[in-house]
């Protein structure tokens, strides 16, 4: 668990983080989210020391960063950049292993490790593990930079526009791989993102900030239907709650339940044409299948919706 207490970092008089106390919740993944400015890669970075804090404490499991060498401390996070910063000069082993070899692990375990994470991030070993990063694409070095933030397994992960260089289909891509890895390794991972969609998409919490301070911290269905003050409510948009649900899956939201001879949909679709589905039938139970196998019912409540659809 990562706490901040009173945080605050001024440039020039000016604060970039003023008065910022929150809790990141452990194995969850909190979006910090705001407009450009506000502060946020500032506070990303006063979590790992690449940027000391002004003012205040970050407790890291109860621990004050503070009583931690920085290099050491950065050592047990993760930490994951927009441009990522491979080494050109080395394969994609060897930079996966920059950590492991930090610390001095063996060879084998290593190259174990190595290969282990390449295919948690849908990168064949075989095919890339010799490569150089100047012959990658811009989402599979960005996979690249997510396998070498993971190698040591680090209980905490910081990651600052990691999707944001990216064409928004590679983006999506990538998005959705690393929804599936992390709903696996359930790590603390802290994700900074000027975008919306994204942190709907990807956040179990939102933190959102504001001039340098946080406007709200709670689920995104939270924020979208108790957003405490119109700047959250203007900031999120009219129809958050709808681009919520388009990046989310119906699997997501599935509950057991018969299917009786309910309509059905694959668990593959968006949870918004789910919701599609349910008014053009008029009703408001799903079943939901993959590949035809029942994996339960959907229902209207269950996507947020106030009410009853409407046929
Ligand atoms: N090294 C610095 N020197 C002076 N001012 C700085 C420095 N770093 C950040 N700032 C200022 O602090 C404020 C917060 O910056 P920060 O980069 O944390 O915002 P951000 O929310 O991450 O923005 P963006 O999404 O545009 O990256 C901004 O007004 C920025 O200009």
């Amino acid at each position: 668990m990562i706490e901040l207490q009173h945080l605050e970092k001024q440039y020039g008089g000016t604060f970039a983080v003023r008065d910022l106390s929150l809790v990141f919740p452990e194995g969850e993944l909190t979006a910090l989210l705001g407009p450009s400015g506000c502060g946020k890669t500032t506070t990303l970075r006063m979590i790992n020391r690449l940027i000391e804090p002004g003012g205040g404490r970050v407790l890291l499991d109860g621990r004050d960063t503070r009583d931690l060498r920085p290099e050491v401390l950065r050592r047990g996070i993760g930490y994951v950049i927009q441009q990522i910063g491979l080494f050109p000069h080395l394969t994609i082993a060897q930079n996966v292993a920059t950590v492991p070899d930090l610390l001095g692990w063996d060879r084998q375990r290593t190259a174990r490790r190595v290969d282990e994470l390449l295919e948690l991030v849908g990168l064949d070993p075989a095919v890339y593990r010799s490569k150089k990063p100047g012959e990658l694409s811009g989402g599979q070095a960005q996979r690249v930079g997510v396998a070498r933030a993971l190698a040591a397994d680090p209980p905490v992960l910081l990651m600052d526009e990691p999707f944001g260089a990216l064409d928004p289909l590679a983006r999506d891509r990538l998005q959705q791989a690393f929804r599936a890895i992390q709903q696996r390794l359930r790590k603390t991972v802290v994700l900074v993102t000027h975008d919306i969609d994204e942190a709907l998409r990807l956040g179990d919490r939102i933190a959102l900030m504001n001039a340098g301070t946080l406007a709200q911290f709670g689920t995104p269905a939270e924020l979208i239907h108790r957003p405490a003050s119109p700047f959250v409510r203007q900031f999120l948009g009219e129809d958050a709650a709808l681009r919520q649900l388009a990046g989310r899956r119906a699997a997501e939201f599935v509950r057991p339940g018969p299917a009786g001879d309910l309509p059905a949909v694959d668990g593959e679709l968006d949870a918004r044409s789910a919701l599609g589905v349910m008014l053009r039938e008029g009703t408001g139970t799903l079943a939901v299948t993959r590949a035809g196998v029942p994996l339960g019912v959907l229902r209207w409540e269950d996507l947020g919706q106030p009410g009853e659809p409407d046929a």
